[in-house]
């Protein structure tokens, strides 16, 4: 325990994996946290005075336990017996070998492998933050720097599983529920951030990376460095060979509301799906993760677009090469992460052979690619492994285990050593067998028999009825009831060599295993780089698949500031309708100089929605190179995209509901640019109707009148707004169709040109299931308001709908009583009052009668 105590104190946040023996066995807190992580029995036992807690497992089962306490936030440091305790008297050294944490792993079972897993370190000076990502398993590594925003944004783009920062700063509230570690001050110091770097890329200096310029970002990058070599032990990083700027400037910016709302990676609700979910056919961990990124980092530039959409052109036409290469990538592994434990000395032979097959699926797949040079317009070459893939064939055995100690990894021929060691294991038992047919010639025992046991070696027993049979050169060893244990020179001298031999059989396995990684590790740069590009097939492969299995057509860029969609479909929704039921295709055009704004109107669950949000989804899956859900689109390219739902709750955040609202359409104003598309949603909704329609309406006035002239799509239910398409020529009036037949409505889903005068809400509430009298008496109420061509008059006659058609006379109450009510009744605001609110202020006015 004393030993316990002192490692634990140099790990006070982590949870200790303390190796005793054959078990992984916690202590106290944290054997209480563990058992009730895992599900294991938590057991007492007495320390001094009182009792600790002890919870354990056994050390096998420490892959499959130890992803648990990881995802459940956990860090957990291991330590393992650094000693043969054969070989020792007394308490065996441990010590720490790894610290597992959420961000810092190479476990498959904690790792998502189409996901990165990446850690962020910050760093703040002023109101400036430097940041550096790196995905320890993939070796990727980012420097970014920026303001609070940027930061936020770099956050919801690449999700950090865990983040460290500088002991002294403080974390910024948003990302207080993300799992987050302070450093000590001296990590982040750029003297020393910048020699760790150059030390690390064996550099003179980072000019090369071209992230010379970004002091706060390296000041972040070196405290990785920091946290990985000095707290979680993973010295061993080889695979990291770069690191880069996040270019920001070269994709096409969403904020964080943006991301959510379009459900790019995440969708809405458990059970739904995200667009990822519905584009993603790739077959391999790379192309997987790729595509992840490209969905939020969407490029701007037309001509890298167009590579990635020739490149799924070809595949849509070349059916057969497509169907060998993907049959080929089905068998690829994940090669980043491969080669992340191939530097860390973490590979299993098995994970070898992994790597091996998968280098030689990419080399066919080279060589299918060889036949059409024209392929290299859109995609690199990849680069020629034969040599690897030779070396690995002639060193390692075909079949190999999942661990080195089980031996038989080393081909024959590599090692004289090992081939005459191996041939002595084999011989060995054939020496025993001859051995004892020998002895039992000799001494006529024929029941003698030769075995073997920890303590005493190999030997000969004898039972006792042939003891006086025993010659004289035998050593006696060990008495047992019935026999006697005896051994011999011969014997001895053949239990050094073969007892040996294993020992040694072992070592040099394993040593050669080690020097066959070393030198797969020369070819590290050639196996990333060729990685990369089986993401960047891999991707195209399934988009190509994607865009002919749901019909999808290849869009065309510019440089124009028009959107062109025609017959544009919601990917997401038209896999999700029941049964029977298809999608409504949409026209929609936008163009900076004669139809900016669209004003689109109509009953509510027409699909206003489903409009706005299929128009930037179809520009964005342009923008990632992807074909389009369209007949026909053209997208003069987006440098951001905003969209605004009206009223959605935030609470959690702390904020009103309506200033959240107002918050994100004012960093929407500030942020525009020509290149912008903006979807507002029901703006301005989460208020009363005056103030709603006139922020709508001011805000619309705003961005008709910008000189940056933003592509906007408004939906809403005011349609005072169609009124302003007499005054501001590019605000444009739509609305989507339906049909009315007795008393019931159809939705047509059609985007028509023109405004509309209803939006069916009540017929909404009615389908619903809101009582009848709620719906009936909203329908009288909005007759009356029909009736009513201005708003500014339609509270007087609500008001007068309501003195008319009360059955209850007011001057039937007391007087007390009918001030109160006179007082409830000119609060209420019946422009803003939903029905169920009036139900209950009905309740409450029944109340005070004492009804
Ligand atoms: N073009 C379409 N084809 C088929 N179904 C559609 C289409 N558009 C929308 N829908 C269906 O109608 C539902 C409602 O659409 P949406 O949310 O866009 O309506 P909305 O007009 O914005 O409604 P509200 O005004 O109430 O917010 C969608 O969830 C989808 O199931």
């Amino acid at each position: 325990m004393t030993q316990y105590n002192t490692i634990k104190a140099k790990y006070p946040d982590a949870l200790l994996l303390f190796r005793v023996g054959d078990f992984y066995e916690t202590f106290g807190q944290d054997a209480i946290k563990t058992s009730q992580i895992l599900g294991i029995v938590l057991t007492k036992r007495a320390n001094g005075e009182g009792h600790i807690e002890l919870a354990g497992f056994p050390h096998h089962s420490v892959d499959s336990y130890l992803p648990k306490l990881v995802r459940a936030g956990m860090r957990v440091a291991i330590c393992d017996q650094l000693e043969d305790p054969k070989s020792v008297k007394g308490i065996v050294k441990r010590g720490v070998t790894e610290l597992v944490t959420p961000g810092v792993t190479f476990n498959d079972q904690v790792l998502t492998s189409k996901k990165n897993n990446f850690l962020l370190s910050l760093h703040k000076e002023k109101e400036k933050y430097g940041m550096a990502l790196v995905d320890v398993s993939t070796g990727e590594f980012l420097v970014s720097e920026g303001n609070l925003e940027k930061l936020l944004h770099i956050v919801h783009t690449f999700d950090p599983s865990e983040i460290i920062y500088q002991r002294t700063s403080e974390i910024p509230n948003q990302l207080r529920n993300k799992n987050v570690f302070k450093l000590e001050d001296w990590a982040f110091k750029y003297p020393y951030a910048y020699e760790k770097l150059t030390s690390h890329f064996k550099t003179q200096s980072l000019k090369g990376f071209g992230i010379d310029e970004h002091k706060l970002g390296i000041t972040a990058a070196g405290a990785i460095f920091a946290y990985l070599v000095e707290d979680t032990h993973h010295a061993l990083l080889q695979h990291i060979t770069r690191i880069q700027v996040i270019p920001q400037d070269d994709y096409l910016m969403m904020d964080n509301f943006t991301l959510r709302n379009l459900e790019i990676v995440y969708s809405a609700n458990h059970q739904g799906k995200s667009l990822l979910d519905i584009i993603d056919k790739t077959s391999t961990p790379m192309g997987g993760r790729l595509l992840r990124r490209r969905l939020i980092l969407p490029l701007k530039n037309i001509g890298d677009i167009n590579r990635r959409l020739n490149l799924i052109e070809f595949l849509n036409k070349e059916d057969s090469l497509k169907y060998d290469i993907k049959d080929l990538l089905k068998g690829i592994s994940d090669l980043d992460r491969l080669i992340g434990k191939l530097a860390a000395e973490k590979i299993s032979p098995k994970e070898l052979v992994y790597l091996r097959q998968s280098i030689i699926n990419i080399n066919e797949i080279r060589k299918h690619l060889l036949k059409f040079p024209d392929v290299l317009a859109w995609i690199d070459p990849f680069i020629n492994l034969e040599e690897l893939i030779e070396f690995i064939k002639n060193h390692l055995n075909d079949e190999l285990p999942v661990n080195i100690n089980k031996g038989n990894v080393i081909k024959e021929g590599i090692s004289e050593e090992l081939d005459h060691l191996r041939n002595l294991q084999s011989k060995g038992r054939g020496f025993l067998d001859d051995m004892c047919q020998r002895e039992i010639e000799r001494t006529g025992i024929t029941s003698l028999k030769i075995d073997f046991n920890g303590v005493f070696g190999y030997y000969i027993e004898v039972r006792n009825t042939h003891k006086d049979k025993v010659p004289e050169d035998w050593i006696r060893k060990q008495t047992l009831v019935n026999a006697e244990r005896y051994i011999t020179e011969e014997l001895k001298e053949y239990e050094n060599q073969i007892l040996g031999a294993e020992e040694k059989i072992g070592k040099l396995e394993l040593e050669l295993y080690r020097n066959v990684c070393e030198n797969v590790l020369i070819y590290i740069d050639q196996l990333q780089e060729n990685s990369k590009l089986i993401g960047e097939l891999d991707c195209a492969v399934g988009l190509s698949d994607l865009s002919v299995e749901d019909n999808y057509t290849k869009p065309i860029l510019n440089d124009s500031f028009s959107i062109d969609i025609q017959e544009g479909r919601h990917p997401i929704i038209e896999k999700s309708l029941p049964l029977g039921e298809s999608y409504i295709p949409n026209d929609v055009f936008l163009d900076k100089d004669s139809q900016q704004i669209i004003m689109v109107t109509g009953p509510n669950m027409a699909g206003k929605s489903a409009i706005l949000r299929q128009t930037a989804i179809i520009a964005l899956l342009a923008q990632i190179g992807s074909f389009v859900p369209a007949k026909h689109a053209e997208i003069g390219t987006l440098d951001k995209i905003f969209t605004r739902v009206g009223a959605t709750d935030n609470l959690s955040a702390g904020e009103s509901t309506f200033m959240v609202e107002m918050n994100e359409a004012a960093n929407i104003l500030n942020n525009i640019s020509d290149r912008s598309l903006i979807l507002l949603d029901e703006i301005g909704r989460g208020t009363s109707t005056y103030d709603g329609v006139s922020i709508a309406w001011a805000i619309a006035e705003y961005l008709h009148q910008h000189p940056t002239q933003p592509k906007t799509l408004f939906a809403t239910h005011y349609h005072e707004l169609n009124e302003m398409s007499v005054n501001f020529e590019r605000i444009k009036n739509f609305h989507v169709s339906i049909q009315e037949a007795k008393g019931n409505i159809i939705f047509l889903r059609k985007l028509i040109s023109g405004g509309s005068e209803h939006s069916f809400g009540i017929h909404v509430a009615k389908l619903a299931g809101m009582p009848s009298k709620v719906v009936n008496r909203a329908n009288e109420i909005l007759k009356t308001l029909e009736s009513t061509r201005t708003t500014q008059d339609s509270g007087e006659k609500i008001k007068r709908v309501t003195e008319e058609n009360l059955q209850l006379s007011f001057f039937q109450l007391d007087d007390p009583v009918l001030e109160n009510i006179r007082e409830e009744l000119t609060r209420i605001d019946i422009n803003t009052l939903t029905p169920i609110e009036a139900l209950m202020k009905l309740n409450s006015i029944k109340k005070m009668i004492g009804r």
